[in-house]
């Protein structure tokens, strides 16, 4: 299964029900919420207010990306906002895999987001309670940053390592620079949900998503 997941990052706030709108109307299934707490990454983004109110409305999958620390905080009030997806960063967790387990038990799916330089290995005791498993593909904290190549490899081991340990099923999330250019590059390597911020918002959002749904259709 490919997705594009839209990051909401990148939206004109002003046009926000109508851009979120037309992503629907443009075969979007996935929307990305980037919320950051000024502490894990210097960034401040937005919360569980913003995701309740654009949850009224639309019908898109809650891809939520947890940039904040300790992000057990507030699982119970993200399934209550909304959040289809709860994705928290390794970095940031003490206690990862009950973190983990309590995302699945207030019903939502459960991600896994390792920055840059984090090795691999710290899956290596929670991939029973990993649906994905989101690579950064820049340092977490902006959007409109480049993709960085050294990522490329470390999606191919990451596909080789849930091969290898009977998780063929977890999805891989990349996150940052990825735009019509670098799709092609983490396709091959064995991404299958692509987060895009300035790649879908930035010009015409339809040519955009298109150019991006061509990519996956090349694939199947
Ligand atoms: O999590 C983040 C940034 O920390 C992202 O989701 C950005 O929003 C991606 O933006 P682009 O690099 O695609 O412009
Ligand atoms: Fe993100």
């Amino acid at each position: 299964m490919y997705q594009l997941a839209p990051s909401m990052l990148s939206a004109d706030f002003n046009r926000l029900g109508e851009q979120l709108a037309l992503l629907e109307q443009c075969g979007c299934q996935w929307l990305h919420i980037d919320v950051m707490d000024g502490m894990f990454v210097p960034s401040i983004s937005f919360g569980m207010p913003v995701i309740s109110s654009i949850r009224k409305e639309s019908g898109l999958f809650f891809d939520v990306h947890m940039m904040v620390e300790d992000p057990g905080r507030y699982v119970e009030e993200m399934k209550k906002s909304g959040a289809d997806m709860l994705t928290v960063h390794a970095e940031a967790c003490r206690h990862l895999d009950r973190t983990l387990q309590t995302i699945h038990e207030c019903g939502m799916q459960a991600a896994v987001a390792l920055n840059p330089a984090t090795p691999l290995n710290v899956l290596d005791y929670v991939l029973d309670k990993t649906d994905m498993v989101l690579l950064m593909t820049v340092n977490p904290g902006f959007g409109g940053q480049s993709y960085l190549s050294a990522m490329t490899d470390k999606i191919r081991s990451l596909r080789k390592k849930l091969d290898e340990a009977g998780y063929r099923e977890t999805s891989i999330e990349v996150d940052g620079g990825i735009n019509s250019e670098t799709a092609g590059l983490v396709l091959e390597a064995g991404a299958n949900i692509l987060v895009a911020g300035s790649g879908v918002f930035k010009g015409d959002i339809p040519s955009n998503v298109a150019q991006f749904q061509e990519k996956f259709n090349q694939r199947k």
